[in-house]
């Protein structure tokens, strides 16, 4: 097996792809740096004793999606076990709470943390050690309440960023987290450079003359998620004040520079959570997990056709709730080398780029908001009015299937201006039919009209030269996406 670093070289793709047709095998992970991590976490979840792996499955890596799992050998068979990792080796809620109160036994919380200082073993609770480990010190802020308090991105996103960018720099190296396995194989910040919060928040800026031209709809996404991203912040950021004060200058850095890092662990916690129920949490939005390993699974877009995942809540341990395990869906695997995918939901490009960075060259899911099109064809306050009172007001969508009935209402309203006809069509009594041919010319407008302002956006990305060109390509991406259901709707209507 050839063993380069070739992801770093940035070779282009058509060298990269001679390569690989020269020595096929460099497909499989592809810088020996990587294998040894990958090795090192394997070993790390073998210990565990509960850990599974389906010895036809391995690990592999390029240039497009990073790292993915793919068929190695033998078949895998609908309902076959693929994976399964222990809750001893799920990063969650749960096991962090479990794993600060080893550092704190102020903090008791039934079921969660099972270690009272009275059944400590010596291991656990080393007084030498007590001095020495810089953990003993920065967990004496948390208690049970302050940390019941955070949601779940607030307590991981603080917990990964002490356990693996702070306690190196406050035990000089001396002191690892039982995670490090798990750090050391997370994705890099190169790795997730095409999330659009990142451009709006991220130091120096990077990315800025293209937020001007990301689709509207991706852009207020893209807000919403940095408004999130930034409350946890404020919420995290006084305990990493307090730190500061608590450990030497050279152990600390800035808070500039923490909110850098902080960025980074964000959003590899939002691009790999799956979900779970946690026992401790009432709001639906914490339930996640990071499963080491089942992380690796890259997205395609069809639902119910690849693997799916199980909560075995038989198997859990003193602090857990359930070994994840992930299952071989009704697609089955024969072929050598055919990636293990997992469908992470029906997402449009917009959608992907905005919460994992990367979009789909074709995605059934895409969809094109035409609100502000829509909206601009509304000129009777009245027809603003009923529209509004029936709750038929925005949210003007088309995809490659169907232009949405909320479109349909609106633009029938636009082309009979009639209300009561419209308040039929709307129960289902009357056929959008009634509507034509006024309707079908509205939506010819206002479908050529996008595809002018789409093809005049693609020429304004194309011109720009001072962005990421992986950023570029993904931007660009998604107004092909909306090309090709503007087209295939102007054909037919
Ligand atoms: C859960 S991780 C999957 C493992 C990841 N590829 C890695 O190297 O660790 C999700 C991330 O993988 C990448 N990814 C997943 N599916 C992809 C796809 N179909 N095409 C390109 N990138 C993909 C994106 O960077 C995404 O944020």
């Amino acid at each position: 097996m050839i063993f380069l670093h070739l992801g770093r070289l940035n070779l282009p793709r058509t060298v990269l792809k001679k390569l690989f047709q020269m020595f096929p095998d460099m497909r499989c992970v592809k810088c020996s740096h990587m294998k040894e991590k990958l090795n090192s976490l394997l070993q790390w979840l073998e210990a565990s004793n509960n850990f599974y792996l389906n010895e036809s499955v391995e690990i592999f890596e390029t240039n497009e999606s990073g790292r993915g799992a793919h068929l190695c050998s033998g078949r895998l068979k609908t309902n076959d076990l693929i994976t399964s990792v222990p809750s001893s080796h799920q990063l969650n809620f749960h096991t962090v709470i479990y794993h600060i109160a080893k550092f704190n036994t102020n903090i008791v919380i039934q079921g969660v943390t099972p270690l009272t200082s009275d059944s400590r073993t010596n291991e656990d609770f080393d007084p030498l050690v007590e001095n020495v480990d810089p953990r003993y010190k920065a967990y004496s802020v948390f208690d049970a309440k302050l940390l019941l308090s955070m949601s779940s991105f607030q307590l991981l996103s603080l917990y990964i960023l002490a356990e693996w960018k702070l306690l190196p720099l406050w035990g000089n190296g001396n002191f690892h987290s039982f995670w490090e396995p798990f750090f050391d194989v997370l994705p890099t910040r190169a790795d997730l450079r095409s999330i659009p919060a990142r451009w709006l928040n991220e130091y120096p800026p990077v990315n800025v003359s293209l937020i001007n031209l990301l689709p509207q709809s991706c852009y207020e996404n893209s807000l919403r998620i940095s408004k999130l991203l930034n409350d946890d912040w404020r919420c995290i950021s006084p305990i990493l004040e307090q730190w500061k004060e608590m450990f030497n200058e050279s152990s600390s850095p800035s808070l500039a520079d923490l909110y850098q890092e902080f960025i980074q662990i964000y959003f590899i916690i939002n691009s790999r959570c799956l979900y779970m129920e946690l026992p401790l949490k009432t709001n639906p939005e914490d339930n996640l997990t990071m499963v080491p390993f089942v992380d690796f699974l890259n997205h395609a877009p069809l639902t119910e056709t690849y693997c799916y995942p199980r909560i075995d809540r038989m198997k859990r341990n003193t602090y857990g709730i359930g070994s994840f395990s992930i299952r071989c869906g009704p697609h089955e695997y024969v072929q050598k080398g055919e990636e293990i995918f997992l469908n992470y939901g029906a997402h449009s490009n917009d959608f992907l780029i905005n919460e994992y960075g990367f979009v789909l060259d074709e995605n059934r899911w895409n969809c094109i908001d035409i609100s502000t099109e829509v909206k601009s064809m509304i000129q009777i306050p009245a027809h603003k009015r009923f529209l509004m009172e029936n709750d038929y007001w925005g949210d003007y969508t088309i995809t490659h299937e169907e232009i949405s009935f909320r479109v349909l209402v609106a633009l029938a309203l636009c082309s009979s201006n009639d209300i009561r006809k419209v308040e039929k069509f709307m129960m289902g009594f009357l056929p959008d039919d009634v509507f034509k041919p006024h309707l079908d010319n509205l939506l010819r407008i206002i479908l050529e009209n996008v595809t002018a302002k789409t093809k005049e956006k693609i020429e304004s990305i194309l011109e720009l030269n001072d962005v990421d060109a992986f950023c570029q390509q993904n931007v660009l991406k998604i107004y092909k996406g909306y090309l090709c259901i503007l087209s295939h709707h102007l054909g037919q209507a």
